[in-house]
């Protein structure tokens, strides 16, 4: 280690002995008196300090021949945020496109930071919705974390952000923004009443006539009296399907609302705050997502993004199902209502949407939201299918034994018959696995029951051995996530 403290000292970094250390070149900096440089040896990653002043001060770790060896814990994290304000996560309003990139496991911020840099895009790194906190056993503390020193281990100071998904309780809004979080994604989703749609035209009357006239006369008014005009997008309201809206989204506007008011006014920073109706059961129409805006405006809600249930299928981790002309003559629409409303158009579930990518980056002029998460633990189980074929097998049987009970979270149209069987397949096929829809679901959607899976003893039946597979694979995994990453940016024109 004195090798290494001497090389630092002197800022010659190439002086640094290699032969069992690996130096993150790109974290080198310095800040008052003190040198910083991220390395990792066999007993993992480490934040070397050297020199003199607070940050060296503050940093908590081990005294080695002069300098500081600290272990990348959330307190040491804390102090990076301090006196390096690039490690910290920032908003970035609606001026700007930004990719969600989801990590489940704390080790795909390098590969994402070294596919975005320099790019016209900018990553929000720390997106984990509390599904996926919990079906990890990740805390956002755990997540912010991971970012963060990603963002210093890469040198990476174009700003990055944070965003707690998916929330739909008050708790965990003031957990993310305790936390410093600086996007919220609100899911309205359980105040979006999804029964409406199965209802007679007759129904639908008579349920809406029963609420408020004052209320119904405030919609009437906004939506009966004059075609909305807004440039580019095609809407029409019709009485019935003004009534079917409000049943729908009523409640959920007020939800929105409220969450606002109490969370978003009240803050003394910046926050992204995103409006999610994308995961219910009922499609938004253009008309829906014009009133659901338009009331927000009304009602002095600003937003950065919104999210609508898209016509067809974005489901997780493969391409889109549906009918594409259908669901370009609906973007238009939708992304001329985010224009008009001054906010972003959010993609949920965007992981490997191919095919209507162009048409994305086209009818948004390039400024979106777009969220991926499951493709890239999918890149990490590529990995483990090239270099580690036994544990690939254990997992992928894994897998199938316990689909059923992940479908309780996902929602996915996995045909797992129709995957090839696993004993017909030799072990330089296996990464083929992650080519086909069904295998990519089923991994997919999984990944929580894997990660968690523990043998008799309590030890980590897959986990283990995974996350050492994949410190062993840092650079090819960072390899196949820029590859896979970047043919996203390439189809949305970035
Ligand atoms: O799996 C989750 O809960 C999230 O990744 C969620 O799907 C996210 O909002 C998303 O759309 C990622 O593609």
């Amino acid at each position: 280690m004195k090798q290494l403290i001497e090389a630092l000292q002197s800022g010659n970094l190439a002086a640094i002995n290699t032969s069992d250390l690996k130096v993150y070149a790109s974290s080198f900096t310095e800040v008052g008196g003190t040198k910083l440089l991220l390395v990792r040896s066999n007993t993992g990653k480490k934040l070397v300090a050297v020199g003199k002043g607070e940050i060296y001060d503050q940093l908590i770790g081990e005294s080695v021949d002069g300098g500081k060896i600290c272990p990348l814990t959330h307190e040491n994290r804390l102090t990076l945020n301090q006196f390096l304000p690039y490690t910290a996560p920032q908003a970035f309003g609606t001026q700007v496109a930004t990719m969600g990139l989801g990590d489940r496991l704390g080790i795909a911020s390098p590969g994402h930071i070294q596919t975005l840099r320099g790019k016209d895009i900018r990553p929000v790194l720390a997106q984990q919705s509390i599904r996926e906190l919990a079906l990890t056993g990740r805390t956002y503390e755990d997540v912010l974390d991971a970012a963060a020193y990603a963002v210093f281990q890469e040198g990476y100071r174009d700003g990055y952000g944070a965003d707690g998904d998916h929330l739909k309780k008050e708790e965990d809004i003031e957990y993310a923004l305790r936390l410093g979080f600086t996007m919220l994604t609100l899911d309205c989703s359980e105040k979006i009443d999804n029964t409406i749609d199965g209802l007679t035209d007759a129904e639908v009357a008579a349920k809406y006539e029963k609420l408020p006239t004052s209320l119904r006369s405030r919609y009437e008014e906004r939506y009966l009296q004059a075609t909305p005009n807004v440039p580019g997008a095609s809407l029409t309201f019709t009485r019935q399907s003004l009534m079917k809206d409000v049943l729908i989204y009523d409640a959920a506007i007020d939800f929105m609302e409220a969450i606002f008011r109490k969370y978003i006014t009240t803050l003394d920073r910046a926050v992204d705050f995103e409006i999610s109706i994308d995961e219910t059961a009922t499609p938004t129409s253009p008309e829906a997502h014009f009133l659901v805006a338009n009331e927000l405006r009304q009602r002095g809600v600003t937003i950065f993004s919104m999210a609508p249930r898209f016509c067809g299928e974005f489901q997780k981790g493969i391409d889109y199902i549906g009918d594409i002309a259908q669901f370009e003559k609906e973007l238009a629409s939708h992304a001329a209502i985010a224009v008009h409303f001054e906010y972003k158009l959010s993609i949920h579930s965007g992981s490997d949407k191919f095919s209507v990518f162009p048409l994305i980056g086209q009818y948004t002029n390039g400024l979106f939201h777009l969220k991926t998460a499951g493709t890239n633990w999918l890149e990490a189980v590529r990995v483990v299918a090239k270099v580690n074929p036994s544990l690939y097998r254990r997992m992928h049987q894994y897998a199938l034994d316990h689909f059923e009970e992940a479908t309780a979270y996902y929602h996915v149209t996995t045909d797992i018959n129709a995957i090839t069987p696993l004993a017909s397949v030799s072990d330089p096929q296996l990464p083929e696995y992650m080519n086909e829809n069904n295998a990519r679901q089923l991994l997919h959607i999984t990944y929580g029951l894997l990660l968690q899976a523990k043998n008799a003893d309590g030890s980590k039946q897959f986990a283990d051995e995974f996350f050492q597979t994949l410190a062993e694979q840092e650079e090819s995994f960072a390899e196949g996530l820029k590859k896979h990453i970047g043919k996203h940016l390439e189809l949305l024109g970035k």
